[in-house]
C-alpha cells in the first residue's frame, strides 16, 4: 500500500543500530510504514523485532540511524514523546495499573499537561473513542478485573487517546483465542483503512496473509525483507528468509508406549473458588508416550495443570504416579518423585524474572543441595552449570549472570526446558510449550519433547494448537468443562470427532 505521491510515510527508520552490553541487537535495520496499512514484523526470537520498535517508540535509545514520524525527524527520548508524536506502542505484557479503573489509567498516561482532570471526563473519553472505533472497552472496571482481551482493548484505546494515529501491537494474539485474534484483526485492518498505521509483530503466517499489507524480515538484527508487498509472497519463502535455512520437520515420537506411568482418578476441584475447576477428570499416561489434550482454553486446562505440579489443592481424586499417589504432595515432593512441568505462562509460575539466567536455572535444585547449603552456596558450580546449559540449548545472547527478565520468548523457554528436562524427569506436564515462539524455537522444542519421550519419560501436552497436538501425541483426548469428554489414537482423530465432543458439551 502506497502513500499518496509526496506523502511522507506514517514511520520511517533508515540504518537502525542497537548493541546491550556490546552485543549487537540491530546492525543497520530499516523499516517504512506508510498510512493506511497494516505492516507485519516476522522474524524469530531474537531476530530484534520488538527492540527495533522500541527503539521507535522511545523506550531504547539508537545507537546509530535516524528515524521520522510523518516527514518529521525524531528521536523520541520516551514512549509518551513518542505517542505524542503519534507513535504509541502496545507491549506483550501490558503496561496498565492494575488496581486502578480503565479511565484512571488513561488520566493517569494523560498527565498534568492534559486539559483533562477528573476520572469521570478521563471515562467520557474512552467511552466515545471506544465507540468511534468500534472496540468495546468499559471505563469504569479495574483493570485487575479485565480479561487478557479487555485489557489488551483498554491498552489500544488507552494509546489512541494519548495521541497515536500509528500504533505499534506486540504478539498481541499470542494472548487470544481465535475468536478474540480475529475480532483484534479486524479492527487494525480497519483503524489502518480510517488513515491510521499500523505495525504487527507476530509470529503467525496465516496472520500475515490475512490481515497484513506489506511484510518487513528481521534476521540476526539486520532486515532482510524490507517491506514486500504480502500478496504473492508464500509461506515457504518468508520461512526461509526467517531462518535462512531449511527446517526439518518434526513428527511423533519413535516409539512404543509401555507400562502405566500417570493415573489420574476423579478429579475434582471446586469451579467457584478455582474459575472453571475440574469434574471427575480420569486421565492414564504411559512411559514413552505423549498423551495429547486438545480443547478451548479456559475449560480447565490451567486448574489441571495447577493440580498435578501441586499449586492447588483438587477436592477430592487421586494423582498416582509410578505407584504413589502424589495429591497431597508439596511441588518440591512432586518433582522427587519425577514430574515437571512447563507452565504456560513462563514468568507467572515458571521463572522468576529478576532473578539471573543461572538462578533461574538452579532454582529447583538449589532445595536438594546441588549447589551447598542455603548459607554457602556454590555459585561458580552454578554458573559452570548455567554455561553448559547456555551452550547445550544454544541460548542466544545469554550470559549466565544476565537478568531473565532482558530473554526473549523463545531463549526464555529453552531455559525453562534445560532445567525441567534434566536428570530424573519421568513425567513431563508440558503446557502450550511453544506459545509465542518462533518457528525455529518451536521446532526446537517440539524436539526436545520427542527426545525425551524416546528415552522413557511419558509427557502430558495440552495445548490448544491442534496442530502441536497432532504433531507430537500418540493419543489425543479433548477437554471440555473441566473434563475429558473423549480420548482415541491421534491417527483416529478428525476434526469431525473434536467438533462433536467439543458441541456434545457445549
Ligand atoms: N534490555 C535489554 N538488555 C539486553 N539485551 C536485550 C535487551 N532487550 C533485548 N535484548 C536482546 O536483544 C536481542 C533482540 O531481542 P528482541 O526482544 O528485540 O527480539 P524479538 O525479535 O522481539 O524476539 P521475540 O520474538 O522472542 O520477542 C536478543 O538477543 C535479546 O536478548
Amino acid at each position: 500500500m502506497d502513500s499518496l505521491p509526496g506523502t511522507p510515510p506514517a514511520l520511517d527508520m533508515q540504518g537502525i543500530g542497537k548493541a546491550f552490553d556490546g552485543k549487537p541487537a540491530l546492525e543497520d535495520a530499516d523499516f517504512t510504514l506508510e498510512w493506511g496499512e497494516v505492516h507485519a514484523i516476522v522474524g524469530e526470537n531474537g531476530a530484534g523485532k520488538s527492540t527495533l520498535m522500541n527503539v521507535a517508540t522511545g523506550v531504547y535509545a539508537a545507537d546509530s540511524g535516524h528515524q521520522s514520524i510523518d516527514g518529521a525527524a525524531i528521536a523520541p527520548r520516551s514512549p509518551t514523546e513518542a505517542t505524542v508524536a503519534g507513535l504509541g506502542m502496545v507491549h506483550q505484557h501490558f503496561r496498565l495499573v492494575e488496581s486502578f479503573t480503565v479511565a484512571e489509567n488513561v488520566l493517569l498516561g494523560l498527565g498534568k499537561k492534559s486539559r483533562v482532570r477528573s476520572a469521570s471526563e478521563a471515562a467520557a473519553l474512552v467511552s466515545a473513542k471506544s465507540a468511534e472505533i468500534g472496540l468495546p472497552v468499559d471505563p469504569h472496571r479495574i483493570v485487575a478485573d479485565l480479561s487478557i482481551a479487555d485489557r489488551q482493548r483498554a491498552e489500544i484505546v488507552k494509546v489512541l487517546l494519548l495521541g497515536a494515529r500509528i500504533l505499534v501491537l506486540d504478539e498481541p494474539t499470542a494472548v487470544l483465542t481465535e475468536d478474540e485474534a480475529r475480532a483484534l484483526l479486524d479492527f487494525v485492518r480497519r483503524l489502518a483503512r480510517q488513515g491510521n498505521a499500523v505495525v504487527l509483530i507476530t509470529h503467525k503466517f496465516r496472520e500475515v496473509a490475512a490481515f497484513c499489507d506489506r511484510i518487513t524480515i528481521m534476521r540476526h538484527g539486520k532486515t532482510v525483507l524490507s517491506g514486500a508487498q504480502v500478496e504473492g509472497i508464500s509461506e515457504e519463502e518468508v520461512a526461509r528468509l526467517i531462518v535462512g535455512e531449511t527446517l526439518a520437520t518434526g513428527g511423533r515420537p519413535d516409539s512404543q508406549p509401555g507400562a502405566l506411568r500417570l493415573s489420574i482418578k476423579a478429579l475434582s476441584l471446586s469451579a467457584r473458588a478455582h474459575g472453571q475447576g475440574l469434574h471427575n477428570l480420569e486421565l492414564e499416561l504411559r512411559e514413552a508416550e505423549v498423551l495429547g489434550i486438545a480443547g478451548v482454553g479456559g475449560n480447565g486446562q490451567e486448574e489441571l495443570v495447577a493440580c498435578l505440579g501441586g499449586l492447588l489443592r483438587p477436592a477430592s481424586g487421586e494423582i498416582i504416579l509410578g505407584g504413589l499417589d502424589i495429591v497431597a504432595g508439596t511441588p518440591h515432593e512432586r518433582r522427587r518423585a519425577g514430574l515437571r512441568v512447563i507452565p504456560s505462562d513462563r514468568f507467572a509460575t515458571g521463572m522468576i524474572r529478576e532473578l539471573s539466567i543461572a538462578d533461574n536455572m538452579a532454582l529447583t535444585s538449589v532445595s536438594e543441595g546441588a549447589f551447598g547449603g542455603p548459607l554457602f552456596l556454590r555459585r561458580d558450580g552454578m554458573r559452570r552449570k548455567a554455561e553448559m546449559m547456555i551452550d547445550a540449548f544454544d541460548i542466544r545472547g545469554a550470559t549466565p549472570e544476565r537478568s531473565a527478565a532482558l530473554l526473549s520468548g523463545g531463549n526464555a523457554q529453552k531455559v525453562l526446558l534445560s532445567r525441567e528436562l534434566g536428570p530424573g524427569m519421568k513425567v513431563l506436564v508440558a503446557h502450550s510449550p511453544s506459545r509465542g515462539l518462533d518457528m525455529k524455537a518451536t521446532q526446537f522444542v517440539r524436539t526436545a519433547i520427542r527426545q525425551a519421550v524416546e528415552s522413557g519419560a511419558a509427557c502430558l501436552l495440552i495445548s490448544e494448537d491442534l496442530q502441536e497436538v497432532l504433531s507430537l501425541s500418540h493419543r489425543v483426548a479433548v477437554m471440555n468443562r473441566g473434563t475429558i469428554v473423549g480420548c482415541r489414537a491421534a491417527d483416529d482423530v478428525t476434526p469431525e470427532w473434536i467438533g462433536a465432543l467439543l458441541a456434545g458439551h457445549a
